[in-house]
């Protein structure tokens, strides 16, 4: 039977699948059907494939969309709200007190859109969201046509949308089952962190999850000060009171992982979990640095996120990995510390690993979903091109950012959202910020 058309051919310059590792394939197509990539090959052998649509990308180079795999999406609402402040003061003077009086369904959804326009101009095909009102962002993805982890989050103490743990857990439940199928959205547990959830919700959350096959995303070890205090009140640090408590394995996703000796590195080895390293939120708030390279040649799975807007204060995954691979260097006393194709790596088809997603995106495989960003190298800063993943990394802005399709849906073209009206997301986050500001 002959093959079914293309839906769509793109045609780049460069095209960098991420796997197998370290290749720049040149002028070479990638072909879409259904969804996914169904063809990568040299151009002359591409273009004898029909295609309903063909896409000439000259001076381009597409890569898999960038996945953001740590962030409160609807925090763009406070980006600047409480600045230049260590963590336990921006949460507990500032952050968690401006929650309290704003955060509404309204608010998440208003804040989330934003989150969501910024991150497809930024080329993130995909991101993992922890924030209240997960059910609210989950609305925002479906619409969006963005893909996405959204967690649920659990803390001891009432916050926006849930009186207590167990509410939050049985609205979460409700959401697990009522997106069971859905495309793009993957629900996942937040625990916020080692020192706002107890026990008893900890291992809760260890058996919905194992029953569930569902990630468990949770801030750890973010700073000396937690460690420290979690061993003079428990005895314990963290990381060894949740393996103690079976919460660690592979779909265990563990946020910042600043303060890492022997016994962490060995249980995070042994358990196959994975480290998110948000390392301009660690910078920001003086948080600490994730030894990144000591990490990577451990072989722990380590992907990038960029924490919410309020402590960053944006959401570029493409800068976050340029401070990524220059800040590895300076923590490891080595240049040669997270090449630029690593960190590519890592803003990609690591996040997908994190995820739980990389069988589905993360790189350009034939059969993958065609989660693709295509960047302009053609700018006068980009000039000349030895390596254009050295160009990408550290000589490029996310304003290079041209094309987005997730699961082959345009969602960026010629750096337009082709799905969500920028000046009406403007004219909304400026209400907020006004109302806010009054207050
Ligand atoms: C459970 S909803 C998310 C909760 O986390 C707060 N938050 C944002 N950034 C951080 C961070 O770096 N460490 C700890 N907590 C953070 C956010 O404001 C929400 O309250
Ligand atoms: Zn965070």
């Amino acid at each position: 039977m002959p093959e079914a058309p293309l839906d769509l051919l793109l045609l780049p310059t460069w095209l960098v699948p991420v796997e197998p590792a370290g290749v720049v394939l040149r002028d070479h197509g990638l072909g879409i059907r259904d969804g996914r990539i169904a063809l990568i090959a040299p151009r002359a052998e591409a273009l004898r494939h029909p295609a309903t649509q063909v896409r000439e990308l000259p001076q381009c180079l597409i890569a898999p969309g960038l996945i953001n795999a740590h962030g409160h999406a609807a925090m763009t609402l406070l980006r600047g709200i409480a600045d230049d402040l260590p963590l336990m003061t921006w949460l507990h003077d500032h952050i968690w007190p401006a929650e309290g009086k704003w955060v509404d369904e309204d608010f998440v959804r208003d804040g989330t859109d934003l989150a969501i326009a910024e991150q497809i101009k930024g080329g993130i095909s995909c991101f993992s969201d922890m924030y209240f009102y997960p059910q609210t962002a989950a609305e925002c993805v479906h619409n969006a046509g963005v893909r996405a982890q959204i967690t649920v989050p659990v803390l001891d103490f009432p916050v926006p949308g849930a009186l207590n743990a167990a509410e939050a857990l049985r609205k979460g439940l409700q959401l697990f089952d009522d997106l069971k199928q859905h495309p793009r959205i993957r629900i996942a547990f937040g625990p916020h962190a080692p020192y706002t959830v107890s026990d008893d919700k900890l291992e809760q959350i260890r058996v919905l999850a194992d029953e569930l096959d569902a990630g468990i995303h949770m801030h750890v070890h973010e700073t000396a000060q937690e460690v420290a205090e979690a061993v003079s009140k428990h005895g314990e640090r963290p990381l060894a009171r949740l393996a103690r408590l079976g919460l660690l394995g592979p779909r265990f996703q563990a946020i910042h992982m600043t303060q890492i000796d022997d016994e962490d590195l060995a249980l995070l080895v042994e358990h196959n979990c994975s480290v998110v390293h948000c390392p301009e939120s660690n910078l920001k708030l003086a948080s600490g640095f994730c030894p990144v390279e000591r990490l990577w040649q451990a072989g722990v799975n380590v992907a990038i996120g960029t924490d919410g807007a309020a402590s960053n204060n944006d959401l570029d995954l493409l800068g976050e990995t340029r401070t990524a691979a220059l800040l590895a260097k300076a923590v490891a006393g080595s240049a040669t510390a997270l090449n630029a194709h690593s960190a590519l790596r890592m803003a990609t088809l690591n996040g997908a690993r994190a995820l739980g997603l990389e069988t589905q995106t993360g790189s350009l495989e034939p059969g993958k979903l065609a989660d693709v960003v295509a960047f302009d190298l053609s700018g006068l800063a980009q000039q000349p091109i030895y390596d254009p993943i050295s160009q990408l990394i550290y000589a490029s802005g996310r304003d290079c950012v041209k094309h987005v399709w997730v699961g082959g849906k345009q969602l960026l073209d010629d750096g337009r959202l082709t799905r969500m009206d920028e000046g009406e997301l403007i004219a909304k986050a400026r209400a907020w910020g006004e109302k806010i500001a009054r207050k």
